[in-house]
């Protein structure tokens, strides 16, 4: 069933960056649509938020600084968000972290029980001097004579079931817990390898049994430059628009990250605007939708807001979490799947030190460090506050931040990249797989029990910090729990079969969720509308 060209009324829920994506790129795609966005906060943008405050020391020194409550960098080589970087004109706002920059080099973990910092190999030869390589290495090499090992009726498993099987379970339990910590704030053991690293899985097919040969075993092989050209293909085929000619144009040679001088807000922002600008779109904010249902043609839904009203529309796009967009089915038409995952809640606490008195630096160079699950597993009942990592953020983001004032002798002008920051910006990530207390500690107890332990993780005494914020991301991370490809699958095919194609559910419950992913999923569902459901979320 394709798109009725007379009237198209395409209704898009939720105001996150999945559903604003999805308004974006309809607009543009199909200019003769009628585009409604039902936001039922009164602020878009969903997880991603940043804020720019003052700060200032005992000494007079002051500075603007951007803080993130949500996602804070971008992989460089995210197509779907360069493409909107160029489409919105926000290229002069893009900051890069070069490949060659402290803070895209050198990470670190933080080995509960152990003091200090352990950096993670990123050369040959840390690979073979440091604790951590040595673990890489005589895990990896192993793994690569190990037979063939997935039993044959296995189609999914946990990250730390997969990773224990072919790496052994302290692998498993160091690098694996961290990285699923850092990404998802979840438990390895939960999440799904299969949705969470198909490459992953991929590569155990490709390497015969072995990950690592199927990571690099040689070209003729296994096809690699076969697979390049095919990549390639499939990129060209995707027509992303934001190759030449644009501000980002040189801006991106040799960087790993980028970011924005106001912090990722800028893409909500530049969004919003832009709809906002738009004729045939209506952004609806603190707008609750109640309910929706639709004819048995499949050819026109009945949308119900909380105020009593209703509107009509031929298409759906749900960017919604999915335990909301279950909430407003009809009771006997439901969708399979919807309530499976459980959701990770991150407590996000941006920390602003004062440098000025330090005899050295807060912190050794690099993007920050993970902490993974403890040798013993997480407890049972709430104690200490569950840490989960700790990010840099200055290392790669000082960029958005400047002095201000008469006392810094540099009014309002980005810091000279020479100059030693007058105040480091850190953030503590914590909850996530952890016992989180009833009622949750205020935010002042919450910072006595981090601070100490960051400074012991550190091994530095850490001064008064001159501000700091906490943001409690309930149930903010979707964990994709074992079996979820094949769920979603089903999902689809129901959507298919029941709702004609005409009801789209997207967003970071079903196909992943980086900011990349939610953009991408907007960018494609944009093109499902024209094709009435016949891509694959
Ligand atoms: C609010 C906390 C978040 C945690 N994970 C995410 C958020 C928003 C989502 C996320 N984080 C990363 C990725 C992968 C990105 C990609 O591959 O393109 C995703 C989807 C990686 C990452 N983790 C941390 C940082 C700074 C980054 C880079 C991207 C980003 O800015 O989010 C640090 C970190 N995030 C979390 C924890 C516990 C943590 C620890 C240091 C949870």
């Amino acid at each position: 069933m394709s798109m009725s060209p007379s009237n198209p009324q395409i209704v898009v829920l939720g105001g996150g960056l999945t559903g604003l994506s999805a308004a974006f790129h309809v607009a543009r795609r199909h200019p003769h649509a009628r585009i409604t966005l039902f936001e039922k906060k009164g602020r878009f943008g969903g997880w991603v938020r940043s804020e720019r405050v003052e700060v200032h020391d005992e000494d007079g020194n002051k500075a603007s600084v951007v803080l993130e409550a949500g996602a804070r960098t971008i992989r460089a080589n995210a197509k779907p968000v360069l493409e909107l970087v160029n489409l919105l004109k926000l290229g002069p706002q893009v900051l890069t972290t070069p490949r060659s920059a402290p803070a895209a080099r050198s990470r670190f973990l933080h080995i509960p029980g152990a003091p200090g910092l352990s950096p993670l190999p990123s050369s040959l030869l840390s690979v073979l001097t440091t604790p951590l390589g040595r673990l890489i290495l005589s895990s990896a090499l192993p793994e690569a004579v190990w037979p063939h090992n997935r039993p044959a009726d296995v189609s999914d498993e946990s990250v730390d079931a997969f990773l224990s099987r072919r790496f052994g379970a302290e692998f498993a339990r160091t690098l694996g817990s961290a990285l699923v910590h850092g990404i998802y704030g979840a438990a390895s053991t939960a999440l799904s390898v299969r949705a969470a690293f198909p490459s992953l899985w991929a590569s155990e097919e490709r390497g015969r049994g072995s990950v690592v040969w199927g990571e690099i075993g040689p070209p003729a092989w296994f096809g690699a430059s076969q697979r390049k050209e095919e990549a390639q293909k499939a990129d060209e085929a995707e027509a992303w628009e934001f190759s030449s000619g644009t501000a980002l144009d040189g801006k991106l040679a040799d960087a790993s990250i980028i970011s924005f001088k106001d912090g990722v807000q800028t893409l909500i922002d530049g969004l919003v605007h832009a709809l906002e600008g738009s004729e045939n779109v209506s952004l609806r904010s603190s707008t609750e939708v109640s309910a929706v249902k639709q004819t048995e043609d499949f050819q026109t839904f009945e949308i119900s807001l909380a105020d009593g009203t209703s509107l009509s529309a031929t298409h759906i796009i749900s960017a919604l979490p999915l335990p909301a967009l279950s909430a407003i089915l009809p009771p006997n038409k439901p969708l399979p799947h919807l309530l499976t995952n459980p959701f990770s809640t991150v407590t996000v606490m941006n920390l602003v030190f004062p440098t000025a008195r330090l005899t050295a630096p807060l912190h050794p160079p690099g993007f920050g460090y993970l902490i993974p699950r403890p040798e013993g597993g997480y407890p049972d009942t709430p104690g200490a506050v569950g840490m989960l990592g700790v990010v840099f953020d200055t290392a790669s983001l000082a960029d958005q931040d400047y002095a201000l004032g008469a006392e810094s002798g540099n009014s309002d002008k980005p810091y000279p990249a020479t100059d030693q920051p007058k105040f480091v910006k850190l953030t503590a990530m914590l909850g996530g797989p952890y016992p989180t207390q009833t009622p949750p500690p205020s935010d002042e107890a919450l910072l006595a029990s981090v601070l100490p332990q960051v400074a012991a993780q550190l091994q530095t005494e850490l001064p008064t910090p001159s501000f700091y914020r906490v943001h409690r991301n309930a149930q903010s991370i979707p964990t994709y729990l074992v079996g979820h490809v094949e769920r979603m699958a089903d999902l689809r095919a129901v959507l298919k079969e029941q709702w004609g194609g005409r009801l789209m559910v997207i967003g970071a419950g079903v196909g992943g969720v980086s900011v990349s992913d939610c953009v991408r999923a907007g960018r494609e569902a944009a093109r499902e509308v024209a094709s009435g459901g016949d891509k694959e979320i």
